[in-house]
């Protein structure tokens, strides 16, 4: 047998190792539902300090495994748990709804053999004694769904089950269901692809070989897996970085940059500020945060980049000259980045797609004035809110009358295309691409300043 899937194998099981990973599992889905944490930070945090930073590779990956498939099926697998359970989850259960969410995802979703799934979830009572009376329950729960759950999960809709009702009516009224329930899938995907932009992009071809990449329109290469990526051949050089496929559409909209003065806000880590210098630009990549900052600083340093970095609030800068291009990539709700990042779909609110798109529409009036007469602006999210790309560019271009969209044409940009909108904006959807891996939702339009000089 292959030795990842021999490991893997391993993890799966009820040893002690397959147990560890399991409570590391209920660690992550606790931190990232309940404190609201990030799950890669949650992961992260657990490796530093927590019970997974003494589990081997496999261990530590099953675990996020186990942790990111409950996230990315909860509606259904809550769903199922109150078919199976016609009492609810008991009150002052303690860790139990989640002991039955993981083991309810192993089975349902993991192919973890049944007889693991029940030892591992009745063993954590071992940590929680306190709680030990569940144990008979978890069984009989959990033998139910492993003999009758996969028809029941055929009846679900896994859009309608999970994502918030807010957010369901949201994509569906925007996009349809149909497209919907597409982005759905690629929201449930095991395995996200792991896309590289290159410094020297002529180079696509030699780099495609030496890592077995798929090269992609857009120009990315396309890699299958994300393992330890700093092992890659090209990492220590600096040949390329990691920015999703979708990502890397907003700087090519600023078209020919080389020799040309860009601003770039909102900069950090610094994935566009790399393409715009790897274009020749002589790029200023300004953020409010300074850790961040040093993440563009040691970005650049590694692929042998420069660009000046400035720390600042956009909102109370002003600059004594004005500037002929313009990179405006705003914070967001990242609704787009939902395959990437499974727990969006439940910590996002309605009130977080007001608070977003009222921060940028503050953020795009106070950058017009920094844009000089005939100049040219790119504005983008990754959020597939509608509130956070064209309702608020509406807004703006009423407010700023000097102000119209540059569109897009397929002509000038064949990559882009097929996510060219009507109105010369562009559109990208975590389901295009979806035979290949999907790519990152982005919302992004192309200005240009009319005012005389
Ligand atoms: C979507 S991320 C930018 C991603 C980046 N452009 C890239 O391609 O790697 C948004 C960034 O906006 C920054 N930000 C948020 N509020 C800001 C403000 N008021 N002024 C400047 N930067 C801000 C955040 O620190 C964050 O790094």
């Amino acid at each position: 047998m292959h030795r990842k899937a021999r490991n893997m194998e391993k993890s799966q099981s009820s040893g002690k190792s397959g147990m560890a990973a399991r409570a590391g599992a209920l660690r992550l889905i606790h931190a990232v539902l309940s404190e609201k944490a990030l799950l890669d930070e949650a992961y992260a945090h657990e490796l530093a300090e927590g019970p997974l930073r003494k589990l081997n590779g496999s261990d530590r990956a099953f675990a996020k495994r186990i942790a990111t498939t409950v996230l990315q099926h909860l509606g259904e697998i809550d769903t199922i748990l109150s078919r199976f359970m016609e009492r609810g989850i008991p009150k002052k259960s303690g860790p139990l709804r989640n002991i039955l969410r993981i083991g309810t995802a192993e089975l349902l979703f993991l192919n973890t053999p049944p007889h693991a799934v029940v030892d591992c979830a009745v063993s954590h009572y071992r940590t929680w004694r306190k709680y030990a009376g569940f144990k008979g329950l978890t069984n009989a729960v959990l033998r139910r769904i492993s003999r009758d759950g996969a028809d029941e999960l055929a009846t679900i809709d896994p859009a309608k089950a999970t994502l918030p009702d807010w957010m369901y009516q949201s994509l569906s009224t925007t996009y349809g269901q149909d497209s919907t329930n597409a982005m759905m899938a690629q929201f449930q995907k095991a395995q996200i692809p792991l896309d590289l932009t290159l410094k020297d992009p002529a180079s696509a071809d030699e780099w495609a070989e030496r890592l077995g990449a798929e090269k992609m329109p857009s120009g990315s290469l396309r890699l299958a897996s994300h393992d330890k990526v700093d092992t890659l051949e090209g990492f220590a050089e600096g040949a390329w970085w990691v920015q999703d496929a979708a990502a890397t559409l907003p700087v090519q909209m600023l078209g020919e940059v080389s020799g040309q003065k860009v601003l770039d806000l909102c900069a950090a880590p610094g994935g566009k500020t790399m393409q715009l210098a790897a274009g020749g630009a002589d790029v200023t990549a300004l953020d409010i945060s300074a850790k961040r900052l040093e993440r563009i600083e040691q970005n650049l340093k590694r692929v042998g980049l420069s660009a000046e970095l400035v720390k600042g609030d956009l909102l109370k800068k002003s600059f004594d000259a004005k500037w002929p291009f313009i990179l405006l990539d705003a914070p967001c709700s990242a609704t787009g980045t939902m395959r990437r990042h499974p727990e969006l779909i439940h910590q996002r609110t309605p009130a977080d797609i007001g608070h977003f798109a009222k921060l940028q529409a503050k953020m795009l009036n106070h950058v017009a004035d920094m844009l000089a007469p005939g100049g040219l602006m790119v504005f983008c999210t990754c959020s597939l809110q509608p509130e956070e790309g064209p309702e608020l560019i509406a807004d703006f271009l009423m407010q700023n009358p000097t102000f119209g969209i540059e569109p897009l044409t397929a002509e000038e940009t064949p990559a882009l295309a097929p996510f060219i909108q009507p109105d010369g904006s562009l559109r990208t959807r975590p389901d295009y691409w979806s035979e290949a891996g999907g790519m990152d939702g982005f919302f992004a339009i192309r200005l240009r300043n009319h005012a005389p000089s």
